[in-house]
Formats: C-alpha cells, sequence, structure tokens
C-alpha cells in the first residue's frame, strides 16, 4: 500500500553543514497495518515521515502509494490521501477559530463546500457534534469555544479527529504526544489507536517511548542514522519487551542507546 524504496536525503548537500538524513531506506507497509518508529535523536524519523507526506523530497529512491509513484508528487497533492498530527497541539488547529469552525474547515478540505456551508447545514452542525463527542473530552459541548482556550489534550485529540475526518489512506503521527502530560497522551494514544483500527488506516507514528512502540500498532521499525535497524512484526513482536529492543540495537549498531527518553518513557 505504500513503499519507500531506497530513499536518500541528505540536508545541505556538498556543503560542510551536510547531513545524510536517510541513507537507503527501503519500507513496504500493508493497507491497515499501524506502524510504530523509534529511534534516537536524529535517527531520520521525522525525515522519513516528511518524506512520505511530500515535505522533504529525496536526493533517491521513490516514494508509492497505492501503486501510484508519487515521489514528484508535492504535498498539497499527496494531502488528499494522507492526515498528519504533529508534535506540537497548535500546529493542527487554528487558535483564532472556534472548535466547530476548525471541524468544518477540516470536513471542507479540497472539497467544494467552503467553512460557512458547512456551519449553515444544520445536519453538518450534528454530524461534527456527534464526531467531537466521541472524543471523550466534552468538546461537544464547548463548540463554540475558541481552539486558542482549549487544553494541550483536547486539542491534539481535536487535530487527531482533523486529520482523520474525511477519508484517506495514510495517518502520519509525528510524536504527536511527546508535548502532553501524561494522562493526556494516554488518552490521545488511546483514540489514535481506535480511530486508526475503525477506519483500517495505514498508520506510521514516531514515538520516543519504547513501550509505546511496543503496546500501540501493529509493527515497529527502529532506525539509527538514517536507516531502519529492526523491523519486528507479526506475533513475533509479542515476544519482544523493552529490555529486548535495548539488547537489539546494542547488538547491530555495537553502541547502547544512549537516549534516556527512548528507555524510561
Ligand atoms: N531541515 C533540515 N536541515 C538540516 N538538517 C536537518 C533538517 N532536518 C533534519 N536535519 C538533520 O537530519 C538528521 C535527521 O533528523 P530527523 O529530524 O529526521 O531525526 P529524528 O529521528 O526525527 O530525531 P528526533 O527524535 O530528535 O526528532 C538530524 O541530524 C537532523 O539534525
Amino acid at each position: 500500500m505504500l513503499s519507500v524504496c531506497d530513499a536518500h536525503v541528505t540536508f545541505n548537500p556538498g556543503t560542510p553543514l551536510a547531513v545524510p538524513a536517510l541513507r537507503g531506506v527501503d519500507l513496504d507497509i500493508e493497507a491497515g497495518e499501524f506502524v510504530t518508529v523509534i529511534g534516537t535523536n536524529g535517527a531520520g524519523k521525522s525525515t522519513l515521515l516528511s518524506a512520505v507526506a511530500g515535505d522533504v523530497r529525496l536526493d533517491r529512491g521513490g516514494v508509492y502509494i497505492d501503486g501510484h509513484d508519487v515521489t514528484a508528487w508535492p504535498t498539497e497533492q499527496r494531502a488528499a490521501m494522507i492526515g498528519r498530527v504533529f508534535q506540537e497541539p497548535r500546529a493542527g488547529t487554528c487558535s483564532s477559530l472556534t472548535v466547530e469552525e476548525n471541524l468544518a474547515l477540516a470536513a471542507s478540505r479540497g472539497g467544494r463546500r467552503g467553512l460557512r456551508t458547512a456551519l449553515g447545514r444544520g445536519s453538518e452542525r450534528r454530524r461534527l457534534a456527534d464526531q467531537v463527542a466521541r472524543l471523550g473530552m466534552g468538546l461537544e459541548d464547548r463548540l463554540g469555544a475558541l481552539a486558542g482556550t482549549l487544553s494541550g489534550g483536547q486539542r491534539q485529540a481535536l487535530s487527531l479527529l482533523m486529520a482523520t475526518l474525511l477519508p484517506m489512506k495514510i495517518l502520519i503521527l509525528d510524536e504527536h504526544t511527546a508535548a502532553l502530560d501524561p494522562g493526556a497522551a494516554a488518552t490521545v494514544l488511546d483514540l489514535s489507536a481506535e480511530i486508526t483500527g475503525e477506519q483500517r488506516l495505514t498508520t506510521l507514528m514516531v514515538t520516543h517511548s519504547m513501550r509505546n512502540s511496543l503496546d500501540f500498532g501493529t509493527r515497529t521499525i527502529m532506525m539509527n542514522a538514517g536507516r531502519i535497524l529492526l523491523d519486528i512484526h507479526g506475533d513475533k513482536r509479542k515476544d519482544y519487551d523493552v529490555p529486548d529492543l535495548l539488547d537489539l540495537f546494542k547488538k547491530t549498531t555495537g553502541s547502547a542507546v544512549e537516549d534516556d527518553q527512548l528507555v524510561l518513557a
């Protein structure tokens, strides 16, 4: 469903500041798979996600979605197929619009209906209220509140809902719970699992928590220095715990994981 083939990306190529961020990444993901992506700082996780979304162009290699070669497609063209939630809750919602207006904007994305039309229809307003009620955060009673007044967790749950409101194929979650307190992070993670499961979305989630990388999704990949080091899926995944991931990392790279966040989170 999603294939990344021999992906290479170097930032600032040909300069003293050149950084090889992806060094030959191959990844094939089946429809409905939920892949958690883990790795030390600077491993290339976000670059991989950005290469799939179209924000980062490959120097070499290709990205294929449902058999279409999208390597040369700009982000806007891929946006109809890809939903994305970022680390920063403010990135996915507009502070100066209400909850309802944010949702209506997401519902009208790429379509003919504008914000006013979506909000002008009683049936559409009810549908959006029903959708927001499922988040279990009481936002259905705060549809008229500005998104800027919501808590980080509420805002990130709203971002998640907005990213998945319209039918699409791939959901990209880039450390989307990293800026939240533990309680809100757990709620948003559970919601992510629920929504992706229901819609059978093909999902790529970067996390800094080894624990979460095993507890959520159907497959775990670990990156280091621009490459995929480990790829665990199927029943095999149940046999792994955090110490196993640490061991594998050490065996493959010859060094221990130094990123405390990965180990402790
Ligand atoms: N726009 C950019 N310009 C220059 N270098 C960049 C740019 N974006 C990323 N890099 C570098 O590319 C490498 C991979 O970065 P990337 O953000 O993909 O890593 P990551 O695994 O997501 O790390 P983290 O967990 O710290 O977010 C890093 O060395 C980073 O400094």
